[in-house]
């Protein structure tokens, strides 16, 4: 069966129908265990278009096994994660394999904390840009390598590294560049697990700039990960904090974090300003 068609009789069947409009991602009480340890317990919430979305919480608090689960990545135990498609929310853990491997390559994009994780090191700068490009149908040799050298500018990589590969990078470029390689397709979905994590201080302000700048310019729908406050502070709408697998507390980020609720985003807030 073609992606087309199992994608279309799938949201004949599953669809919510809500349409444009509504949510982007609507998230039911995704719940994950490995083995008797709890990763995430019943999260919901829904993700709309152009929102930043902010996951915190200690080590352990279960936000990499969340968004796994949102990603696709992990298979909840309980619970779905519906996408907005052409026919309407669409429960993703029923999509063909076909259709889930497109959406990644389109719709959808992950930055991982290591570059490494999201590049090709074997690969020149171009490259691993072009190749997401090829992935969505791209064939004209002359309009990728054009893509290629805008999305470099556009994470401020010089020209003249275009043929450089990735190990030749410092961590911050090979960071700017996997973020170039997950937005050249213009997905409308990105998950970022950490992605200014392990780098020094004044290298992630500048990605962090620079990512804000991104987001805002392309209407993105994000869902970030970290343990950083200051991090969804400057690019989160909304924010969930998570404890020992459940969401203690959720909100607009700066409500949270000026008037935190529960105890724990209290403590998480404190220890901040102790810094
Ligand atoms: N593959 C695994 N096998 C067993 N337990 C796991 C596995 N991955 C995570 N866990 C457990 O699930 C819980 C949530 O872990 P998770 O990695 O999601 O937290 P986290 O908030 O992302 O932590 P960190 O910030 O350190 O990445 C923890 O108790 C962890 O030990």
């Amino acid at each position: 069966m073609s992606d087309g068609k199992s994608l279309q009789g799938f949201s004949q069947g599953l669809s919510k129908g809500l349409g444009p409009g509504g949510p982007l991602l609507s998230v039911e009480g995704v719940t994950k265990h490995y083995g008797a340890r709890l990763g995430c317990a019943d999260v919901s919430f829904d993700l709309w278009p152009g929102e930043v979305m902010g996951i915190v919480g200690e080590s352990g608090s279960g936000k990499s096994t969340l968004l796994g689960c949102l990603s696709g990545q992990l298979a909840p135990d309980a619970g779905r994660v519906l996408y907005e498609m052409k026919d309407g929310l669409t429960d993703t853990a029923a999509l063909g394999e076909g259709a889930r491997r497109r959406l990644m390559r389109t719709d959808w994009a992950f930055v991982h904390q290591n570059p490494r994780d999201g590049l090709r090191m074997g690969v020149s700068a171009g490259g691993n840009v072009g190749e997401r490009l090829m992935g969505t149908g791209a064939q004209h040799y002359g309009r990728i390598r054009g893509a290629a050298l805008d999305w470099l500018g556009r994470v401020e990589i010089a020209a003249d590294r275009i043929d450089d590969r990735p190990s030749a990078f410092s961590g911050g470029m090979q960071q700017r560049l996997q973020i170039a390689r997950t937005l050249v397709t213009g997905p409308r979905l990105v998950f970022m697990d950490e992605p200014t994590g392990g780098l020094d201080v004044s290298v992630q302000a500048r990605l962090l700039d620079l990512l804000r700048g991104l987001v805002r310019e392309m209407g993105l729908s994000v869902i970030i990960v970290t343990h950083d406050l200051a991090v969804v502070r400057l690019l989160a709408d909304r924010l969930m904090v998570m404890q020992g697998g459940h969401v203690v507390e959720q909100g607009l980020t700066d409500q949270v974090l000026d008037d935190p609720q529960h105890a724990y985003t209290q403590l998480l807030v404190a220890s901040v300003l102790q810094a």
